[in-house]
């Protein structure tokens, strides 16, 4: 055997690293642990020796993470009895700590930009419990839906929408805003009244839902208008509400009354924070490699796309309002370099201190106040977290 740690990775990967500066020996890391996290209804109601019993082990509880737990990287959760019916699900301490730097409180509007399959999504509903709202916007249909599903599986949807929508256009206002009738409205069809929520569409709206989509699949980008509604719950602020309501446009730069209270831009990235996913290239043949990471040409689209998602997310947050952005990248170009783009361009956002994270097992990343977790420094998957607070001007 090679005393080389990092002799598994090609060269490629290691110029890669080296050129944004990141320590192979992260990646030398084999496993991490495997986290989980129990659902607030059920860590309070119940014992937690059922879930010890259904999954063979005795998770460990991270104490830097309220509802986290450790459990060994062998240890499979999808086909026991607690993750089936709905009890315990799995997600990355680090997602978790994306999700707590948001410091969501009872009655916030939330807005999760990129929100698909949903791990942040779940954890946002469940920490508000039964106040506030989430809209959850993706732009990949198939994602999107999946998380509706996990909604339903965890019942959490109550006071959840979903959008199929581009995150650079998204510009629905937060539900709150949509009880105050105004004058078009009153003589609307009543048909056009949002009902409770069903799986069975009414063909008036399956053929607005397929029109969207072919106008999607027509554009290279949806406008926002055609953000496609496909979930919500009874409480999400949707039902009662007529369609011109819901589909009132946030338009301009803002600031507007009624933004968002929190935001999260959970950025599509190189994912090359996380060793599990670049474990995978083992299987997928490391040539792969150059095309979906190493490529500067696919870094330079992420890194707009980025910048886009970060400043419309702030363009929808209400002033004195907190949005975090995260990706499970480690390099400073989807990270330090698109939060100093965005700050030079919009001079009402502050770099905010992660209270928080004094307790965390991070570093701080080359910006001051940014969070940088790794598999070697905090036993976690690579994230960077970065989060702003919307300023008066
Ligand atoms: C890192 S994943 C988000 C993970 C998610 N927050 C969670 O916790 O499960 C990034 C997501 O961004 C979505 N995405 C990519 N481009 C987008 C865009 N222009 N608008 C909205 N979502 C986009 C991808 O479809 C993907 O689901």
């Amino acid at each position: 055997m090679s005393d080389n740690p990092h002799s598994h990775l090609p060269d490629s990967f290691i110029d890669f690293l080296n050129r944004n500066g990141l320590d192979p020996s992260i990646y030398a890391v084999q496993s991490i642990p495997r986290y989980i996290r129990y659902y607030y209804y059920y860590l309070i109601i119940h014992s937690l020796r059922s879930v010890e019993r259904h999954i063979d082990c005795k998770p460990q509880k991270v104490e830097w993470l309220p509802g986290f737990f450790a459990i060994p990287a062998h240890v499979q959760i999808a086909g026991s009895k607690s993750y089936r019916d709905g009890k315990i699900y799995g997600m990355d301490a680090a997602s978790g700590a994306a999700v707590m730097a948001l410091n969501v409180s009872a009655g916030d509007h939330v807005l999760d930009l990129c929100a698909a399959p949903g791990a942040k999504l779940c954890m946002l509903l469940d920490i508000l419990g039964d106040s506030g709202s989430v809209t959850g916007v993706d732009i990949a249909r198939h994602r999107l839906a999946a998380c509706r599903t996990m909604l339903q599986k965890y019942a959490l949807g109550d006071r959840c929408r979903l959008f199929v929508a581009d995150g650079t256009l998204f510009s629905l206002l937060p539900s709150e805003g949509h009880f105050k009738l105004t004058y078009a409205n009153k003589y609307e069809e009543k048909t056009d009244i949002y009902k409770e929520w069903t799986p069975k569409r009414s063909w008036k709206e399956r053929k607005r839902s397929s029109r969207a989509r072919n106008v999607s699949a027509s554009q290279l980008v949806p406008r926002a208008q055609e953000a496609e509604l496909i979930f919500y719950g009874p409480h999400s602020g949707v039902v009662g509400i007529s369609r011109t309501e819901l589909f009132q446009i946030a338009s301009g730069s803002g600031p507007f009354d009624s933004g968002y209270d929190k935001v999260l831009v959970d950025a599509e990235c190189t994912h090359d924070g996380s060793i599990k996913h670049i474990q995978k290239f083992e299987h997928w043949g490391w040539n792969t490699l150059e095309r979906r990471v190493l490529d500067a040409q696919r870094t330079d689209v992420l890194t707009y796309l980025q910048l886009q998602l970060l400043t419309n997310g702030f363009r929808l947050l209400k002033v004195g309002g907190s949005l975090v952005y995260s990706t499970c990248s480690l390099t400073v170009a989807q990270n330090e370099d698109v939060v100093e783009q965005f700050l030079s361009g919009n001079t009402s956002a502050e770099l905010q201190e992660i209270n928080a994270a004094a307790k965390w097992p991070c570093k701080i990343g080359r910006l001051p106040k940014t969070l940088r977790f790794d598999p070697l420094t905090s036993q976690t998957s690579g994230l960077f977290i970065a989060k702003f607070k919307k300023l008066a001007l």
